[in-house]
Formats: structure tokens, sequence, C-alpha cells
């Protein structure tokens, strides 16, 4: 191994419900060891400045002045993230990753947007911040997403899994990375749980807890065969989604919330199954982390579709709700020393690409 950095990970993912942080030991190469990980949930006001921001990011589009909301998204993003550190309390770290709050994601036309500033936790807590780390890969022609396959990799090296193994993870946008003993693939896969939060809060529900609403619904498989036709199913991968991309809950509008919520956990499960059926490889085991995990029904689904086990993150010892943050503290490091985050086969950038921007204490 190369020198060891001590590593703070802080992912805030699609579902805003909160920061994840978390502690890894590496050199960016391999897993050496992991440290403490929180998750500290958003304010409901921070949430709603986030929500807001996103709405009006959709409505920008990229074109014209950015949306005034966006200084006070990244205020309250710093402040998150800034309990966050606290909160984990890890002591003296060599590096941050701070992902930020993906607002909009259109790689289509080359952008893509993460919110929150590097420079003054770099200043508050005296340690080099990588940030902004999916520009260069989109700028390149690359989707930006995932990053996380080459952290996926690490981890499936440092548990020793013989054979090929997917690591599925499911929070508000699916992707999946593949790892084989030459290759590793990765996409997007499209929706996990987005459309299933947004259409439970329409009833005034945060989420479909332990497959509570979806247990005895009744998935409808037309509509589904019917979403399934959108572009993003059947363009190749590798490719990306913004949580915003299926807007399938007009279709939703008179169907009971149990049925409801079942075709969306289907929709979820049958996305991620037909992604990894175009990949066009033979597994071993498929591991699921990200919140989706803990939803029986998906899992299930996932299981009918899918002739290989299907297993959550914990069976192989994962602290599933940690691998994100840990990923951008992996990839934080791999920036510092200039390996690659992103490949043609998990973005589909042309060559392999670093990205990220390193900011230092004033
Ligand atoms: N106990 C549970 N039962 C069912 N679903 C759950 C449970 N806990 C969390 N979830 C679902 O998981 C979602 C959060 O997952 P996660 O934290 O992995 O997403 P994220 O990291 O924000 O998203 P992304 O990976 O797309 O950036 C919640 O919004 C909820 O829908
Ligand atoms: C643009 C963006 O923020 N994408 C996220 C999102 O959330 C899940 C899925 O879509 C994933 O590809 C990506 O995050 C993970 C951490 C990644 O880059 O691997």
């Amino acid at each position: 191994m190369s020198k060891i950095y001590t590593a703070l990970g802080l992912m805030s993912g699609t579902s805003l419900d909160g920061v994840d942080a978390a502690v890894i030991m590496t050199d960016g190469e391999q897993v050496q060891s992991f440290g403490p990980s929180v998750t500290v949930p958003y304010t409901n006001a921070q949430r709603q400045t986030l929500t807001d921001a996103t709405l009006a990011a959709l409505t920008w589009n990229f074109i014209g002045p950015a949306p005034n909301i966006f200084a006070e998204a990244e205020d309250a993003l710093d402040a998150a993230h800034r309990t966050a550190i606290q909160t984990l309390d890890a002591g003296v770290v060599d590096i941050i990753g701070y992902h930020g709050q993906t607002v909009l994601h259109r790689p289509d036309r080359l952008k893509t947007l993460q919110l929150g500033r590097g420079q003054g936790l770099s200043d508050e807590f005296g340690c080099p911040i990588v940030f902004d780390f999916r520009s260069e890969d989109v700028a390149s022609g690359g989707q930006g997403a995932p990053l996380a396959p080459i952290y996926h990799k690490a981890l499936v090296d440092h548990a020793d899994l013989p054979g090929v193994t997917a690591v599925l993870n499911l929070g508000g946008v699916g992707n999946v990375s593949l790892v084989t003993a030459n290759d590793l693939l990765a996409s997007d896969t499209g929706p996990a749980n987005g459309p299933l939060d947004s259409f439970l809060d329409s009833w005034g529900i945060s989420m479909d807890r332990d497959g509570d609403v979806s247990r005895d619904g009744m998935p409808d498989f037309f509509k589904i065969e019917r979403w399934l036709r959108a572009d993003f199913f059947n363009r190749a991968w590798p490719k990306s989604a913004d949580r915003y991309d299926f807007s399938v809950l007009d279709d939703l509008s008179d169907v009971a919330i149990g049925d409801g919520a079942a075709t969306l956990c289907a929709f979820t499960a049958l996305s991620a199954a037909r992604t990894i059926r175009q990949m066009g490889v033979a597994l071993d085991r498929i591991i699921v982390c990200g919140g989706g995990r803990r939803n029986p029904t998906i899992m299930t689904m996932l299981q009918m579709e899918l002739d290989c086990p299907v297993q959550p993150a914990e069976t192989v010892g994962w602290d599933s709700d940690a691998i994100e943050a840990q990923a951008f503290g992996y990839l934080a490091v791999r920036v510092m020393r200039g390996l690659p985050n992103s490949f043609p086969t998990t973005t589909g950038v042309p060559t392999p690409t670093v990205g990220g921007r390193i900011v230092y204490p004033a």
C-alpha cells in the first residue's frame, strides 16, 4: 500500500434525507479500515430550501443566471455538513471529500451541478477538501455518474468475494457496479425510491418504511411496461439519471395508495433488473445497499427478476448507510493522488478521468 490517508467523506443524496458522513483509512486504492459514520438528518427548513433549489434548477435548466435560491441552499448545505463533521467527531483527518447536493444533472448538455462550497469548510477544519467531483467527467462527454463503482470494487476486493459481484445502490436513483476479475462495469439503473417517496408525500407519508404501504398492494404491470418504454431504459449503458427524469406520478393520480406504492416498487425492481441484464454479465451475487435494501417489497421483486442471490449489504459485513460517504472519502484520496475516478465502462467518459477540485485552508 502507498501512504494511508484518514479521509472523511460527506454525501447528500438525491432523497434529501440528510448528510451521511464517514471516515475511511485508505491509500485510494485498497481499503485499509473503516472509521466512524453518522447520518445527520436535515432540519425541515434545510430540506425545504434544498427542495426549492432543486425545483428552481429544473426551471432554470442551465439557461441564464443561476436562481438566487442557490446561495441560500449553499449556506444550508455548508451548515448541515459542518454539523455532520462535528457530530462525527472524528478528530484530525487528512482530507475531506464533499460531494455536495446535486440540484440538476444534464449530461446530454455537458452539465451537472452539485451545490456546496469547499473553501469555508476547508478553512474551518484545517484540511484540504475535494469537491465538484462530476463536472470534468460530464464536460468530457461522460455521464458524470455513477462515481462510486471504483469504490465498490475496492469494497468487493476488501471483502475478498469470489466470482462476479454486482453492487446495487437503491437510493433516490439506482446505480449498479459489476465487479469481475478483470473488469468494472457500471451504470445508473433508473428510479429507486425517488418516485415512491414523491408519490407517498402526496399522501402525507414520508416513505414506504419496511414495505408497510406496498406490502398488500397490487402492481400494475401495464403501467410499468409503458414507463419502461422511456428513452432512458432503451439507451445503451453506461447511462445516468436525474432524480426527476421519471415523471410517472400523473399516471397514479387515481390509484389506491397500496397499489401505487407496489407499482413503484415493481418499477424500481424491473428497471434495475433490466439494466443489469442489458450489461450482459453472469453474476454470482447482487449486494444491495442504499435505503431500498430495507424495503422487502423491492427486495422480493428483485429476487424474482434475477437468477442469482440478492442480498442486503449487511450480509457481507458492510455498513450500508455509510457506503456513499465512504466512497467520497476514498474518491477524494484518489483525486489527491491523481488517480482516475471515472472510466469508459462506468460513466462512458472517453478516457479515464480524475475529476474533482481541491481547495486548501487559507
Ligand atoms: N426502513 C426503510 N424502509 C423502506 N425504505 C426505506 C427505509 N429507509 C430508507 N428508505 C428509503 O431509502 C431512501 C433513502 O435512501 P438513501 O439514503 O440510500 O438515498 P440517497 O443516498 O439520498 O439517494 P441517492 O443514492 O440516489 O443519492 C428514503 O428516501 C426511503 O425511500
Ligand atoms: C448526478 C448525481 O448526483 N447522481 C447520483 C444519484 O444518486 C444515485 C445515482 O444517482 C448515482 O449515480 C449518483 O450518486 C452515486 C453516489 C454515484 O455517483 O455513484
